[in-house]
């Protein structure tokens, strides 16, 4: 089936459950997964991407299983919101061609070096990744993840540590990809434009719908809380 399927999916870790059984069919084109710190936010999207098995029910990312690690890597994407925590090589041409190799291609190098250059950066190819900007990092992990071409990007927060200028470039670069994108917010702001909007809290859906129809009421749950 096409898109993301979760039946009954739920994740208890150490006795703990953090996401109550999940029934849903994603296959909207942009996405975001609304919730406050520690409402499953990150446990979903590790589920999605086969970083964390299901403890019970299933998941179906277009029609392949998250603990196939080879049919994933067409599937999905990740950029998390540290690059740091992304990238494990040295140099930026190393980095960029790791998903590549990974799939098995033989000219991984040469296409990360015309992508490079394809973007003005062929002079970044040899440089240390540790040389980079935060945002240039972030830049670089984009670029590695849409060199593999998934059908499904999930953003963890992206933004976060960049300023307002590169923050804007990076989203007007999101917004004209034609991949599923799934954002992961704690922020309102983050969510317009969004199709479908899942509002997650302790572990489970609280509201589903588009921005209009879920945003103000987790406004208002949100200044109900902080006024508590
Ligand atoms: N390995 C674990 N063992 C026990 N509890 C865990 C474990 N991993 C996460 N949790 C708990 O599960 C809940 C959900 O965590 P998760 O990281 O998915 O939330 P989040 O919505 O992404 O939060 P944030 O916005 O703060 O990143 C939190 O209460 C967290 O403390």
């Amino acid at each position: 089936m096409d898109g993301i399927v979760l039946q009954g999916a739920e994740v208890t870790v150490q006795g703990h459950r953090l996401l109550q059984p999940l029934t849903l069919h994603l296959t909207e084109r942009r996405i975001a997964v609304l919730g406050r710190n520690g409402a499953g936010k990150t446990t979903l999207l590790r589920l999605l991407a086969g970083l964390q098995p299901a403890s019970a029910g299933t998941v179906q990312v277009e029609g392949a299983d998250p603990a196939d690690r080879r049919a994933m890597l067409g599937a999905i994407g990740i950029l998390f919101q540290n690059s740091d925590h992304q990238i494990i090589f040295p140099t930026v041409i190393e980095e960029l061609s790791f998903g590549l190799r990974q799939m098995g291609r033989p000219d991984a190098e040469e296409t990360a070096r015309a992508a490079l250059a394809a973007e003005g950066r062929a002079d970044w190819a040899d440089r240390p990744v540790s040389t980079l900007s935060q945002g240039q990092k972030q830049y670089l992990c984009l670029l590695s993840i849409l060199l593999m071409a998934p059908q499904t990007i999930l953003l963890d927060e992206p933004f976060a540590a960049l300023d307002l200028p590169t923050r804007l470039r990076l989203r007007r670069r999101l917004a004209d990809l034609p991949q599923r994108l799934i954002t992961i917010t704690h922020d309102p702001a983050s969510v317009e434009g969004c199709e479908r909007v899942l509002w997650l809290e302790g572990g489970a859906i609280r509201a589903d719908g588009p921005p209009a129809a879920v945003l103000p009421d987790f406004v208002a749950e949100m200044e109900r809380l902080a006024r508590a």
